[in-house]
């Protein structure tokens, strides 16, 4: 792995040499936060998992079970595979309308504040979660937040709703930004040639001065971390630096 740390406050950058390599060092990542290991041997015995609440930074408005939905792939991936506490995953209602799941979402964030399961920043109200994981499209959007789009500028949501997602399905609910720079840890994993340009405009702060929602995402008293594999790297300005270690 190569290690790089960027000097234009984007955030710390891993650069992996293959996505295995970057799914391991994800998983370290997430497993020195919550100060133990993940699902797999030696990580499943040794988590606790019992202190572990799952949320959805944003979700597709679909069924559960349709292949479209995060919480599916979640589950398939990890949760059905960890002794994690049925009633700490929090899913979003799936057979609301989005504007209603975004309502009841936010709902139960708030009911977990105030029973200070999850904490609150000391800047603004904002719900403090431990850690975000992110993807982030070609386009640079990170959870539903796409650019151009009235969701981008919420403020006073913790999580608002989008019909009209330009990437399918059109129904998502999502966290709003000043949500995700509250956290004490953002992590966004990038992998694939398609967004090397959005993670050169981004990591780089480069190109026209567009709202980018990735751009945006800078934790104000919390840590930024990048996971990208070598092709998503590969247009970032010192690229050639860290590709040869
Ligand atoms: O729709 C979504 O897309 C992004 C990432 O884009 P992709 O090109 O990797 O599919 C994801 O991070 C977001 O949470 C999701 O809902």
């Amino acid at each position: 792995m190569a290690l790089y740390g960027a000097d234009n406050g984007r955030g710390e950058l891993r650069i992996h040499d293959s996505i295995d390599e970057l799914r391991t060092d994800l998983a370290d990542y997430i497993a020195e936060l919550s100060d133990a290991r993940l699902c797999e041997a030696p990580y499943k015995k040794t988590v606790d998992w019992g202190k572990w609440h799952i949320f959805w930074a944003d979700e597709r408005v679909v069924a559960k079970s349709h292949a479209e939905s995060n919480y599916k792939l979640a589950k398939d991936g990890l949760l059905s595979k960890v002794p994690i506490i049925p009633n700490h995953i929090h899913s979003i209602n799936d057979s609301a309308s989005a504007e209603q799941a975004a309502e009841d979402y936010e709902f139960v964030i708030r009911q977990l504040v105030r029973t200070r399961v999850i904490s609150v920043s000391e800047i603004n109200d904002c719900p403090k979660f431990d850690l975000i994981i992110l993807g982030m499209g070609p386009d640079g959007h990170v959870a539903s937040l796409f650019p151009n789009h009235s969701a981008l500028n919420e403020n006073d949501e913790w999580v608002t709703f989008i019909t009209d997602s330009p990437k399918p399905p059109p129904e998502r609910i999502t966290f709003t930004m000043p949500v995700l720079n509250s956290a004490s840890n953002v992590a966004v994993a990038v992998t694939g040639i398609g967004k090397s340009e959005a993670v050169h405009l981004v990591i780089d702060n480069v190109g026209p001065n567009l709202p980018l929602p990735a751009r945006m995402v800078r934790p104000s008293n919390g840590k930024l971390v990048w996971f990208l594999d070598k092709p998503a790297a590969s247009e970032l300005d010192n690229f050639s630096q860290f590709s040869q270690s």
